[in-house]
Order: structure tokens, then C-alpha cells, then sequence
């Protein structure tokens, strides 16, 4: 039990103690907040979160009962929550090598523990200004904004939003500790896909590396990152997803001269709203007349090997791979491994009066992040909503 900071005093300033970079000054926090996407535990959870998630989206219901059926044939039950409780207790073992004394709390956006009773739980345990880490590491509505919407409006409606502060550190999609994971992914998969062709008697054969992400409507593409930047391909989510994988294929000497592509998988929504593609089936489905033997997919939108990452690639990529007679291997997620928890735990240190961490590796041109979005970043184009985190968010000091 720790004795109660100062009350947060609300700012007039939106950018007061930001540079022009978007960074914040480090701060006194009191606790991490991991938060995610969270998923079911069972059967009877599965229709309720869909909900959850779902809510005023205008996702059609043939499409809900689609992925009941993912989460149902794996009990009802998602792995993503056990994925967060074994990266919250590494984030602690961690912290503790370091001598670092900040709780991790674990909250979630579409199933418990809820961010709202986390936040309560959180302010009355003495708490005044938490430190968010999301699982969700590029620029878009669904993975920065939406985010920092939640938090907003879970802070308003606990009434908390005067007296428990939360910042975020920034997107961290081409931090090292995110990316070295998949340079050793890309690695050891590429030696799978050519024992695989090795003992299909092609060990000659041409191997293509496909860099999966989740697909977004184009007009949130278009949205994601700061109003005032231009973006390769005028998105800062797709921008960032290119810059990662060249970074990823400069460091594995043993993929120098494969060609790659980035595709996107779990596309939701009417047929009718473009969202990204190509969909990643359709682009394997081009891969034989290219005269493309194996293929090693790269899963670098994702934290964590939950739903989508077991049932789109693991299940249905790996099926068309099959039919199609393509040697293929999926690499891994960061998960928990050490560089990336090690990682996780330099950004709160970016962020902290004690033990900063002053240099802010990025190992693309588009970073480092902003700690506070600018303003209008990754808008939600159905309306405005109160957002923490950003500099034109209007809950809490920025
Ligand atoms: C960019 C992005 C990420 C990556 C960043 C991040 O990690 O946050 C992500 C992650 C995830 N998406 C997840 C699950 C779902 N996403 C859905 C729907 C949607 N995702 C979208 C985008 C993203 N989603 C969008 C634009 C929609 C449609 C509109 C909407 O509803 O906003 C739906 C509804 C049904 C459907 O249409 O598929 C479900 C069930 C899970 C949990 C998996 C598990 O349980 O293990 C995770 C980690
Ligand atoms: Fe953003």
C-alpha cells in the first residue's frame, strides 16, 4: 500500500512539458498499465465479447458467428489472456532484476479485468498516475486511438478523469525490442522452409517472405499517424509496416535477395468498404505462378500468438500453403521473449524520473514515436470521443 501522491492538477496547456519531437518530460508513475485486446475463457463468453467488441461497428452477423466458430473450436476459449498474465509476471521478473519498483496492472478493452475496474481498483489502492503500455504497437484508429479512447471515456466514467492520471508510452512498432524477435523469427523459419524444400528434393527452390499485418478500412489507413507528416503509401500503419519488414530483411543475411511483400489478414466489416489488401490467401494463391516454392510468413502485426494469429495464419495461410503444395513456416511473435520484455520495460524507463533512459532507439526513419500523439492522429472518423495521450485529448494533463 503506497500513501497517495498529489491529485493531478489539469493542464490549460495541452502541450505543456511535450517538446516538439512529441516527447514528454519523465514523470513520478506509481504503477504500469498493461492493456490489450482480451478475449474469451469459454464458451459462454464467446457471443458477449464478440459484442463487446463489436459495438456500434456495424459488423454484420454472419461475420460475428464466422469467428464464433474460430474461438469455439478452440474451446471458447482465447489464448490471449494467458499470453497477457505470462507477459505481465515476465514485465515484473524484469522489473525486479532491475531494482525497479512499479506494479503492473493488466486491464483489458473487450473482456475482464475491464480497464474501468482496473482504474478504480487502481486509484483506490492509493495510485495517481499510471504509465499504459499497450499490446498494439503501430499507428491507427484501432491501434493507438482506440486505445487511448477507452481509457478517456473509462476515466470519465468512473469519474476519476481529475484524479487519476494515465499517459502512454509511444507506439513502439520499430523499437528493437519489437523487431529483433522477428530478425530471429525470420532466420530460423527461412532454415525450416529449406529443410522442408531440402526434403522435397527442391532445395533450390525459391522461397518468398510474406509479412503479415491485420487489414484496416483504407480510410483508416489514411487517417492513421499525425495530420501534419506525409506517409509512404499515405498511411502511416501501412508507412510503418514497410519500413519494419525492410529493417527486419537487412538483418537476416540469409534472406539477402528473396523478394517479400506485406498482406493482410482478418478483414472485417461489408464487403462493400475497401480495406487494405492483398489478403494474404489470395496473395499465396499468386505464389506458384511466380514460380515460388516455399513461403516463410512473418506475423509482424501482432504482440502475441493469440486468436488471429492461430486461426488466420496458423490454420487457414498454412491450409492454402498445403493445398497448393508450398513449403511454409510461421514465424513467432514476440510474446515473452527476453528481448522484448526487456524492451517493453526500456520504454516505461524512457518515461520515469528514476532510471530514464535517455537515448529512444528506432530502428526505422519514422521513429521514435510521439509519447503524445499529435493532434487529430489516428482519427476515429465515426466521431469524436474523449482520448488521453494525445494533444488534443481532453481528459487528464498531456
Ligand atoms: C489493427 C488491429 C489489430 C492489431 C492491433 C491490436 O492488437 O490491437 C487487432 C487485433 C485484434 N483483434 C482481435 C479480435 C477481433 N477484432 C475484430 C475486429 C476488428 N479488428 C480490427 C483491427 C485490429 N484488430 C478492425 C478494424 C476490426 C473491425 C472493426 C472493429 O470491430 O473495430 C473482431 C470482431 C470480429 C471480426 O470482424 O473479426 C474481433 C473478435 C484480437 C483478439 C484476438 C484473440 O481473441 O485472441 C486482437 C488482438
Ligand atoms: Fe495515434
Amino acid at each position: 500500500m503506497t500513501s497517495p501522491s498529489p491529485e493531478p492538477q489539469t493542464s490549460v496547456n495541452p502541450f505543456e512539458g511535450v517538446d516538439e519531437e512529441g516527447r514528454m518530460a519523465p514523470a513520478a508513475y506509481d504503477a504500469i498499465l498493461l492493456a490489450s485486446f482480451g478475449g474469451p475463457e469459454g464458451q459462454e463468453d464467446v457471443i458477449p465479447f464478440l459484442r463487446n467488441v463489436t459495438r456500434g461497428r456495424g459488423i454484420p452477423d454472419e461475420r460475428l458467428e464466422e469467428v464464433a466458430t474460430h474461438y469455439r473450436a478452440n474451446g471458447g476459449i482465447s489464448p490471449i489472456n494467458e499470453q497477457n498474465r505470462a507477459l505481465k509476471a515476465a514485465l515484473e521478473a524484469e522489473l525486479e532484476r532491475r531494482g525497479i519498483n512499479l506494479p503492473v496492472l493488466w486491464g483489458n478493452r473487450n473482456w475482464a479485468p475491464y480497464i474501468k475496474d482496473v482504474l478504480q481498483d487502481a486509484y483506490d489502492t492509493g495510485y495517481r498516475r499510471l504509465l499504459m503500455v499497450t499490446t498494439s504497437v503501430y499507428s491507427s484508429y484501432s491501434s493507438c486511438r482506440q486505445y487511448r479512447e477507452d481509457l478517456g471515456m473509462n476515466l470519465l466514467a468512473t469519474g476519476l478523469d481529475k484524479k487519476l492520471q494515465v499517459d502512454k508510452v509511444r507506439q513502439y512498432f520499430d523499437h528493437p525490442g519489437f523487431v529483433e524477435p522477428f530478425v530471429e523469427g525470420l532466420q530460423d523459419s527461412l532454415a525450416k522452409v529449406r529443410e522442408q524444400l531440402a526434403a522435397a528434393d527442391k532445395a533450390d527452390g525459391k522461397i518468398e517472405v510474406l509479412f503479415a499485418t491485420h487489414s484496416i478500412p483504407t480510410a483508416d489507413a489514411e487517417a492513421s499517424g499525425p495530420r501534419d507528416r506525409e506517409f509512404e503509401e499515405g498511411s502511416a500503419y501501412v508507412a510503418q509496416h514497410l519500413a519494419n519488414a525492410r529493417a527486419i530483411m537487412d538483418r537476416v543475411p540469409e534472406a539477402a535477395g528473396l523478394e517479400w511483400q506485406l498482406v493482410y489478414q482478418s478483414r472485417s466489416g461489408s464487403p462493400h468498404t475497401p480495406w487494405l489488401e492483398p489478403d494474404i490467401n489470395d496473395a499465396i494463391a499468386e505464389l506458384p505462378a511466380k514460380g515460388v516454392d516455399g513461403v516463410v510468413i512473418v506475423p509482424l502485426g501482432f504482440v502475441s500468438d493469440h486468436m488471429e494469429v492461430i486461426w488466420d495464419l496458423d490454420t487457414e495461410a498454412m491450409e492454402t500453403c498445403s493445398e497448393l503444395g508450398l513449403a511454409a513456416h510461421r514465424a513467432p511473435t514476440p510474446g515473452i521473449h527476453e528481448k522484448f520484455v526487456a524492451g517493453l520495460v526500456d520504454l516505461v524507463c524512457e518515461r520515469t524520473v528514476e532510471n530514464t533512459i535517455t537515448d529512444r532507439p528506432a530502428l526505422t526513419k519514422l521513429g521514435p514515436w510521439y509519447d503524445v500523439c499529435r493532434p487529430g492522429c489516428c482519427a476515429n472518423l465515426r466521431g469524436e470521443k474523449p482520448t488521453i495521450a494525445g494533444a488534443d485529448s481532453t481528459v487528464g494533463v498531456q
